[in-house]
């Protein structure tokens, strides 16, 4: 379980963007998170991942952090988050080895293995984005607006497999804009409001 107590955030010479905000993500469970542009929702999202530090408040976690982070971010353009330079097969094998069943069930092809991210399509980059995130140790998959790209045939593709990873333990934050997703895969919704 990952229990978020108060926590506080603001960006160098802001005013505190995440105020006073808890949450409890639970084992198997896809939360919603939701709020207009600009509320907070994707820099929650990196506290929750350790990638910022809050600046007060706790996250609490059942897992080490040691090693593979158990908490993985996902970007709405996994473009950023991968190094242009690396061939797939690095880019993926850097962070584990990937089971066939694992590979072929996110729909990753062999073939992709051998190209830039630049020589595959957006959809295609994310399931690899997807697929390198999951290691064993993760438990926590923070998944900013990862489909929002995407066609509807993908995005149906993608949370398909994500719901089957969630009925066996995975802990999913779905951060998105559409409320009609949210409520065809999230238990239960969180709305974040923009602070004035
Ligand atoms: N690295 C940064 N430095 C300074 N300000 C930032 C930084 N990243 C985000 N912000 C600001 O913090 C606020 C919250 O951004 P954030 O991306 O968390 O919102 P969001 O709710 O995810 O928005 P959206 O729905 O549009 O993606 C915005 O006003 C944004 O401009």
């Amino acid at each position: 379980m990952l229990e978020a107590k108060c926590l506080t955030f603001g960006y160098p010479r802001q005013p505190a963007i995440v105020d006073g905000v808890s949450l409890t993500l639970r084992p198997g469970e896809i939360t919603g998170l939701t709020g207009p542009s600009g509320c907070g929702k994707s820099t929650l999202g990196r506290l929750l991942a350790g990638v910022l530090k809050p600046q007060s408040g706790s996250i609490q976690l059942a897992e080490p952090r040691g090693g593979v982070n158990p908490v993985q971010y996902l970007h709405q353009s996994p473009i950023f988050a991968v190094n242009p330079r690396w061939r797939i097969g690095r880019i993926i094998e850097e962070a584990w080895a990937p089971d066939e069943a694992t590979r072929e069930a996110l729909g990753v092809s062999r073939d992709w293995y051998n190209r830039f991210p630049h020589e595959i399509s957006g959809g295609e980059l994310q399931r690899v984005a997807i697929l390198r995130a999951l290691a064993p140790e993760v438990r926590y998959l923070i998944a900013d607006e990862i489909t929002a790209m995407l066609d509807p045939i993908t995005q149906a593709d993608i949370w398909s497999f994500l719901m089957q990873r969630s009925c066996e333990g995975l802990s999913i934050l779905a951060i998105s804009h559409d409320r009609h997703l949210l409520q065809r895969i999230a238990s239960k919704e969180i709305t974040l409001t923009r602070l004035e």
